[in-house]
């Protein structure tokens, strides 16, 4: 049977372009790059060009920073924990916000900085599960809101938050405004220069880049606490031998990422809207956020009286692959905080699914996945002791 991969918000296949690009610096071009003979210099020019290609992905001035990481966790957590120790540690500010829709990177991050000290707001999401400057500036204390995060694109519900004008409202209260925008490169614009954010995180397995490497963009003039102390690489601000083949392929990930926007904008959508019409033909279905606020390529949807796992089973079984909510917390069986937060009912928030398709989604696919997703429901239903 062919196997239907619709889950690329919890990951991406590797292009097989980014495979080629990064095989030589595995096996021929393996030098430690901070070595000084031909081994280690010899990786510089493709290190070189792959820190342009994610400047110029983000449209981030040549005076900026940007570390790469081993993933967007850690990118997220060095945002954090760095502003927690230059601020709340010296006392100078004690007050972070975020919102109740992020990603447990965030989230479990700043549960763990309030066990530690930090006062965090956990800001609310409007009918349309959006974040609004609005919201935002009831909870801002001058002087006191050290760092306002708040995400791109949700990684459940593809729902876009406002980010250029939620860091204009940090920005009018003197607080540093970070966003999580691993859901956003590669499906919409980034542009850190318009939206004038002073963090922002990013991962190379979401946009058909090697897992084991991500990114974070740090505005000029800003310094962070690192998150690793060693060696000086990255200027002493993110130490660790660099990963030179994961670096090279997530740089060439977001060149082919930005250039295939187009794509997903338009043809992606077209098929994700195709998949979205049929599951809302079916009956006692809600998906979640309005499409034109979304992702082009992300769907979360809630069939009445099915549980999410069993449906992801039976998919599974027939070759497809979606998620319940994010992958991070599948196993877990709460209500997802996403749903809760947007105040979905509670005989819904246990059946999300969602699925998320990539530029390597075939209409074909969809197609049999449409055809699967029909049979599931009514199957499921028709044995379910209170789906009536
Ligand atoms: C918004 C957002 N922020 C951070 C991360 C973590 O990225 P890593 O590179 O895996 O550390 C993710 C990864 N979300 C996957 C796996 S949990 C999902 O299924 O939704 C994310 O979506």
């Amino acid at each position: 049977m062919n196997k239907i991969y619709l889950d690329n918000n919890a990951t991406t296949k590797v292009d097989p372009r980014v495979m080629d690009k990064m095989a030589p610096f595995f096996v021929e071009k393996y030098g430690n790059p901070n070595s000084l003979h031909g081994f280690g210099t010899e990786t510089h020019p493709a290190m070189a060009e792959a820190l342009n290609s994610l400047y110029a992905g983000i449209n981030a001035s040549d005076d900026s920073d940007i570390l790469v990481t081993s993933c967007g966790t850690e990118s997220n957590n060095t945002v954090l924990k760095g502003i927690f120790i230059d601020y709340i540690l010296k006392g100078e500010k004690k007050h972070l916000i975020t919102s109740q829709i992020e990603h447990p990177a965030i989230r479990n991050t700043c549960e763990f900085l309030e066990s530690i000290g930090a006062e965090v707001t956990y800001l609310p999401v409007n009918d349309d599960g959006i974040v609004t400057p609005e919201i935002l500036k009831k909870h801002l204390r001058r002087g006191e809101t050290a760092l306002v995060s708040i995400m791109w694109a949700n990684n459940e519900t593809g729902l876009i938050n406002p980010v250029k004008d939620l860091a204009l409202a940090a920005h009018e209260y003197g607080a540093l405004f970070h966003t999580d925008a691993v859901q956003a490169l590669g499906k919409i614009k980034v542009d850190v220069q318009d939206t004038d954010v002073d963090f922002l995180t990013f991962s190379g397995h979401k946009f058909h880049g090697p897992k084991g490497v991500g990114g974070l963009y740090i505005k000029e003039g800003l310094k962070l606490t690192p998150f690793f102390h060693g060696g000086e690489q990255m200027g002493r601000k993110r130490a660790g031998t660099v990963n030179v083949p994961l670096m090279v392929g997530m740089g060439y990930a977001l060149d082919l990422a930005v250039k295939a926007l187009d794509y997903e904008n338009k043809e992606i959508r077209r098929l994700r809207d195709k998949l979205e019409d049929a599951i809302m033909s079916i009956k006692d279905t809600i998906v979640i956020g309005k499409r034109e606020l979304r992702t082009p390529n992300t769907i979360l949807v809630s069939f009445k009286g099915i549980e999410g796992e069993a449906f992801l089973w039976d998919l599974n079984w027939n070759g497809i692959a979606a998620s319940t909510g994010s992958a991070c917390s599948s196993e877990d069986l709460e209500a997802d905080a996403t749903f809760q937060a947007m105040h979905v009912d509670a005989d819904l928030s246990h059946t999300g699914v969602r699925f998320s398709l990539s530029r390597f989604t075939t209409e074909e696919e969809i197609d049999r996945a449409i055809e699967v997703i029909k049979k599931t429901v009514e199957r499921l239903r028709s044995i379910s002791s209170t789906y009536r």
